[in-house]
């Protein structure tokens, strides 16, 4: 397709994911066109972004028909690696780690736990999700063995840059990262980091703005009330 894959914004590919479940129901339901407005409509996002975000792709809809729900599942898919199965280690056997292994669900159809690394040698050698947990030591080994290019570091942040480097150095070039810490990563490589925290912070702010906005009307409110 058309564009370079480093010239497409990131929000554009973080939508894709979105567009690719929709349109995937649709599929499922037999559907074999949708015009941009449905399809906007189904991810939550406007129409004329929907547009700009597909035709990153070279993927242009036609005037009054709409887009091949087929032909767009099968190419959104092909960008965001639908289908391959992603062999995925995980590093960091601890709350967060185990529950991301003993739900594997939560990685999605398209990847599968591969590998389970953890420095704790009470963790070392149990079983979870059926793997079994290998040390620190064997990080590297674990990361030729599955040939996974994807991991996920759940290490407390002190340790998440090294192992990173670790990662990064064994093979991997990208890395769901839930330290919360800045992960400086190598040219080529990307790093995704997930903050549930930061996230509650962006809804605290528009709460707090809603809070004032609610405050300020009801100030004016009774400031037109005021009849001297
Ligand atoms: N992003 C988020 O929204 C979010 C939410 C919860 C926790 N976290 C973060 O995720 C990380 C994991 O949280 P948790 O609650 O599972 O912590 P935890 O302490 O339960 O687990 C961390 C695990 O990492 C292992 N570990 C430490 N150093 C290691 C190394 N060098 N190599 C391999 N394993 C190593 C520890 O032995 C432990 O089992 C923390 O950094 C935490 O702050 C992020």
């Amino acid at each position: 397709m058309t564009s370079p894959a480093d010239q497409i914004p990131e929000a554009t590919i973080a939508r894709l994911p979105g567009y690719l479940r929709v349109l995937s129901a649709l599929d499922a339901e037999g559907v074999t066109r949708v015009s941009s407005t449905e399809l906007a409509d189904a991810a939550g996002v406007q129409s004329a972004l929907l547009r700009r975000d597909l035709s990153h792709f070279g993927s242009y809809g036609t005037r009054g028909v709409g887009y091949e729900v087929p032909v767009l599942v099968r190419e959104i898919g092909e960008h965001v690696g639908s289908g391959i199965k992603w062999p995925v280690v995980v590093i960091g056997v601890g709350n967060l780690g185990r529950a991301l292994a003993r739900n594997e669900s939560m990685l999605g159809r398209d990847f599968r736990l591969a590998a389970l690394v953890d420095s704790n040698p009470a963790v070392v050698g149990t079983t979870v999700a059926g793997i079994r947990v290998v040390s620190d030591g064997e990080l590297e080994d674990s990361i030729h063995r599955t040939h996974a290019r994807i991991a996920i570091v759940a290490t407390p942040a002190s340790a998440a840059q090294e192992v990173c480097n670790r990662v990064f150095e064994a093979g991997v070039t990208s890395i769901l990262n839930f330290a919360p810490t800045t992960i400086v990563a190598p040219a080529g490589a990307t790093v995704r980091t997930v903050d549930l925290s930061q996230e509650l912070h962006i809804l605290a702010f528009h709460e707090a703005r809603r809070t004032a906005e609610q405050a300020g009307s009801a100030t004016t409110q009774s400031a037109q009330e005021y009849q001297p």
